[in-house]
């Protein structure tokens, strides 16, 4: 597992940055030379110095090649310096376009609610993309290491066979116990998700534009800073527990290896002045030990980097490669136009194994060409039952006809494109007004006659069109437009009906799909702009068949078919008359409004 994703985190690297990565390897198998190459010449030059009788011209060309080394290792840490951070800029570009492109794929809303994938992508979104990089970094390290390492092993050799495996083998519990603590790091980290989840939430949100009304008028801020730095102690805590740990286990092995340099060099020296050595063989034998220990030091911490990294990399690799959440055919049938009806057969759904049931049974037939409307109380299922028309989700039980084929034989893509939906609780987005419009159709961004038609439909044509700069207006108090940096004028916020109707827009601008879906898109309406709203896309449905939510019964009495949905099943079905006649829960209801109507009517007059 380990070795698969240490495998993926290099092909990346090697797709991002083919020649960042050859010179930076290039260099560390360098840099692990470059100890050797200095001890063996410092201790020729000694051994040279020491002898009876020596020129300068014996040992110049030993000497300028040292120094010379010694130019290049100075030179040296600053070009892989360079290297490593132009190889990491590039692999995080690479790893965070295809983590957002996997995303992406995702097409249904399951995994964006599921706590565990969120953690996954969390984990992928802040440490995850910089994987390969720290694993290539410390791979490369490791590399480097041990050329150091096994290069000097021979010159220990000079000391005794078992003193180079002494050497050798005392790194083994070092890297067994840092590697513990690793597993212990990562673990607590992946424990810890949830809490950093909640504890960027809370952040987000005392500085969030949007909450910040909210917040001051309840007098919650200090709440949930204090919540937010709870979470923070708890995060701290763990960290400090495992901090403590490696402490520990560093002091250890410190002591450790110093004790193994101290008892080296005695033994070095003794048999120097038992002439088994000459005085360049001490210089070689104390520059190997200090070399082997410090690389030996470098080899453990890279390895411990390497699979901390890696550990973490692995959250990346779950999302990118989870593939579809909706099973997609491999075949899947194109979407034809609307011609009969759109049938929910025997629909159940709920949200999760362990949640209840929201949709219980319920048998639909939305016919093509007319609309109809789904009234029910808070929490009835209405929403859920759109969510299910656009393949947000599979019903758990029973399925969607689409002129008799279930939609899952389509994939969900083509779908949408025959399906608009407005939500009551449709975005807002801090872009141009154009562009605000355009996302519901691409192809429009710089089509102005269509994005002006749309706004004209949902009649916010008149507004957006005297803003200052008109349709180019950047519809956000949180960032500049970039051509005006520092003008604090670039940026308007629309009303919450401006914004619903700016989202109907958005909806709307999409030619060709056979299906709009309404869910409470005025809302936020005064009864007059929704009155107005309703007759223009009555206009905008006629050729194509409408689903409308609402609570406001006054709008939906003009739907050809209402329907009413409690808790999770169709109680009623029939057209306004119909239904008022049947004087059931609609009827009940459309009295309860208009008696409020009426009385409201009764105060104004009086
Ligand atoms: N993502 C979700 N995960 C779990 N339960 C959910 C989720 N979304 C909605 N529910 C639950 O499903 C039920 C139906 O919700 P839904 O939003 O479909 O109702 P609704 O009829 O549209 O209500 P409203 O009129 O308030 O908009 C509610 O009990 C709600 O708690």
């Amino acid at each position: 597992m380990v070795v698969r994703a240490a495998n993926r985190a290099l092909a990346i690297a090697r797709d991002a940055a083919p020649a960042q990565l050859a010179g930076y390897m290039s260099a560390q198998v360098l840099g692990g030379l470059t100890p050797l190459a200095v001890a063996w010449l410092t201790k020729a030059v000694v051994d040279r110095l020491a002898a009876a009788s020596v020129s300068w011209s014996d040992i110049v060309g030993l000497a300028v090649t040292l120094a010379a080394i010694g130019v290049a290792a100075a030179l040296a840490p600053h070009a892989i310096r360079y290297l490593k951070l132009e190889m990491e800029r590039r692999v995080r570009l690479t790893c965070t376009g295809r983590l957002y492109a996997a995303v992406d794929q995702f097409t249904g809303l399951g995994r964006f609610e599921d706590p565990a994938f969120l953690d996954h992508m969390q984990t992928a979104q802040s440490a995850g993309i910089n994987g390969p990089g720290e694993v290539v970094d410390s791979g490369l390290g490791m590399l480097r290491s041990l050329i150091t390492v096994l290069g000097f092993a021979g010159t220990l050799l000079l000391l005794g066979p078992w003193v180079a495996t002494v050497v050798l083998v005392s790194a083994i519990p070092a890297m067994v116990a840092e590697i513990a603590v690793s597993r212990r790091r990562a673990a607590m980290v992946a424990r810890m998700g949830p809490r950093q989840r909640r504890e960027l939430f809370f952040s987000s949100l005392l500085i969030d534009p949007d909450a910040a009304k909210e917040i001051r008028l309840f007098g919650v801020g200090r709440y949930l800073w204090q919540r937010m730095t709870a979470e923070i102690n708890v995060i701290n805590r763990e960290h400090r527990r495992i901090d403590r740990r490696e402490l520990v286990v560093q002091a250890a092995l410190a002591l450790l290896s110093a004790g193994i340099t101290g008892a080296l060099l005695l033994l070095a020296v003794r048999a120097a002045v038992r002439g088994e050595l000459s005085v360049g063989d001490v210089v070689l034998v104390v520059a190997a030990v200090a070399s082997v220990q410090t690389a030996l030091a470098g080899l453990v911490t890279d390895t411990v980097s390497a699979h901390q990294a890696l550990l973490l990399f692995r959250h990346y690799l779950t999302v990118v490669d989870a593939g579809p959440d909706l099973p997609v055919p491999v075949k899947p049938r194109p979407v034809p136009v609307l011609r009969r009806e759109i049938e929910l057969r025997d629909v159940w759904f709920r949200y999760a194994d362990d949640q209840p049931w929201v949709l219980r049974g319920v048998n639909l037939v939305i016919p093509a060409g007319s609309t109809t409307a789904v009234v029910g109380l808070n929490g009835a299922g209405k929403s859920t039952l759109v969510k299910l028309l656009c393949r947000l989700y599979d019903p758990t039980r029973g399925s969607v006809l689409w002129d008799g084929i279930d939609v899952r034989e389509f994939d969900p893509v083509n779908l949408r494109e025959r399906v608009r939906t407005v939500f009551q609780d449709a975005l807002a987005y801090d872009l141009t007004a154009r562009e605000n419009i355009a996302l519901g159709d691409l192809t429009a961004l710089t089509d102005q006659a269509r994005i002006e038609a749309a706004a004209r439909t949902a009649g916010i044509h008149e507004t957006l069109d005297k803003l200052p700069r008109g349709y180019e207006t950047l519809l956000t108090r949180i960032f500049f437009a970039e051509s005006e940096h520092g003008d604090p004028e670039t940026g308007m916020v629309l009303s919450g009906g401006q914004q619903q109707r700016l989202a109907i827009a958005r909806g709307l601008i999409l030619g060709g799909s056979d299906l709009l879906i309404l869910d409470e898109p005025s809302s936020a309406l005064d009864a007059e702009a929704e009155h107005d709203v309703h007759s223009r896309l009555r206009d905008a449905r006629r050729s194509r068949t409408g689903l409308l939510i609402s609570h406001r019964l006054g709008v939906v009495r003009e739907a050809e078919f209402i329907v009413v949905l409690a808790e999770g099943r169709i109680t009623e079905r029939g057209n306004h008359e119909e239904l008022i006649a049947a004087g059931g829960a609609y009827s009940a209801l459309f009295e309860l409004q208009a008696a409020g109507y009426r009385a409201s009517t009764a105060g104004v007059a009086s």
